[in-house]
């Protein structure tokens, strides 16, 4: 029986897809595979149990993904599965900063008990008139799953938009509307547009990339978007852009104590994938991301061991390797299959930074022996028979 531990909540449209062959458990200690949104896995102790974490969702900087590798850890996100519900609550915030909508929203259940409120409105409103978005300038820095969808939205808005990715995917590229213009740097975007939204993961090369020195490259009255994650602004340089009114709106999926507090921040709780159809997605991408991994050692989508896929074994038995990235392993781990009288009737190994995983398909069953022999092989992190 495999045993999941969920850290957080999964949509039930996901994890009803787990067979008979899984049970959940409120215990992490025992658990084979975790499924996890936000919860923070940094302190946690990774039992040796532990085969497979999937974040149903697409940031994992509340994973360590390093120390998971160390220990044949494999983790895994669900790219693209929650990018719409983040797209269409970052052109929501854009329409929010656009015009106080929320001021005279507020005023409307100020004056709810106003006999007149049909006819004292037609006064009060020009305090909350404001700007459309067509023909403003719209800077998307990180165009994956969710920068892509909403830089082709927004010229659909009318908005003239520069989008700016330096590590592109081929498939990025081609979501992208040729209407958005590609630029080079990030000071062209700070530069020239009205509106700046950041769609990259918390990096240290993204860490408070929106800062004073940044900030100042800006036009007076910029409207910053961060439904990425907290750390890729400076709190206290935002909060005196705001104060001095350089920076006119900061609309946030990230609020902090001291942001909650600041003026003209429009702020939300962590909602940008908080609809049941982005929930039902990613739980769904996650379980099978996992069931693919548990049943058949195929890894897809993971982030910190490489895409391996062997499909389904027809063979007698299959084993997985994790281990480092060094030489002649491949030549260690056939002689040690070879030396138990074994042959090899597929295998695939596949490397990233400093980790790599083999997927070796026998015509005989694998024993104990082996998997001993295997484990003794300098550089070898796991070994899993998983038929
Ligand atoms: N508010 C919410 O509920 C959600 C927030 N997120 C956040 O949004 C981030 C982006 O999500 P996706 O678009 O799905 O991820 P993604 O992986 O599809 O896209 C990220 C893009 O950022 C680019 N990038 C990386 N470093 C960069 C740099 N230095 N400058 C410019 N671009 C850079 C990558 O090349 C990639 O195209 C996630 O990492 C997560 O932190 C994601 C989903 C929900
Ligand atoms: O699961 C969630 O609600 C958070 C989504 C998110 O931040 C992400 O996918 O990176």
């Amino acid at each position: 029986m495999v045993k999941v531990n969920c850290l957080n909540p999964i949509s039930k449209v996901g994890t009803s897809k787990f067979t008979d062959n899984y049970e959940f458990t409120d215990n992490f200690e025992e658990a084979n595979a975790v499924l996890v949104r936000s919860a923070a896995m940094h302190d946690m102790e990774l039992s040796d149990n532990l085969l497979a974490v999937a974040r149903a969702g697409a940031g994992v900087n509340n994973i360590p993904l390093d120390k998971c590798a160390e220990k044949g850890v494999v983790v895994f996100n669900t790219p693209g599965a929650n990018a719409n519900g983040v797209k269409e609550l970052v052109l929501c915030g854009m329409l929010l900063a656009s015009r106080d909508i929320i001021g005279g929203n507020k005023w409307v259940e100020n004056n709810k008990e106003d006999e007149n409120i049909n006819k004292t409105m037609e006064k009060a409103k020009k305090n909350f008139a404001g700007n459309e978005i067509m023909g403003k300038k719209l800077g998307v820095i990180g165009l994956g799953a969710i920068g892509s969808l909403i830089a082709n939205a927004a010229t659909e808005l009318g908005m003239e938009v520069y989008g700016y990715d330096p590590f592109i995917s081929v498939d990025g590229a081609w979501r992208l509307s040729s209407e958005v213009k590609h630029v080079n740097t990030r000071e062209e975007i700070y530069k020239e547009c009205d509106f700046i939204t950041v769609h990259t993961p918390l990096l240290d090369d993204t860490r408070e990339m929106i800062n004073k020195d940044t900030i100042a490259m800006m036009k007076d009255g910029v409207v910053i978007l961060n439904f990425a994650r907290d750390l890729l602004v400076c709190d206290d340089d935002m909060i005196a852009a705001l104060e001095s009114g350089k920076v006119k709106r900061y609309v946030t999926d990230f609020p902090n104590a001291k942001i909650a507090k600041a003026k003209n921040v429009i702020a939300t709780p962590h909602l940008g994938a908080s609809t049941e159809e982005s929930e039902d997605n990613c739980a769904v991408m996650a379980v099978k991301e996992l069931k693919d991994f548990i049943e058949n050692g195929n890894i897809i989508n993971s982030v910190n061991y490489p895409k391996c896929d062997l499909g389904v074994c027809d063979k007698v038995t299959r084993i997985t390797i994790c281990h480092k990235n060094i030489p002649n392993m491949i030549g260690q781990l056939s002689s040690a299959v070879a030396a138990e009288g074994m042959n090899i009737s597929d295998m695939v190994d596949k490397s990233r930074g400093d980790y790599a995983y083999t997927i070796m398909d026998l015509d005989s069953k694998a024993t104990a022996e082996l998997v001993e022999k295997i484990e003794a092989i300098e550089g070898v992190i796991k070994v899993r028979i998983v038929k």
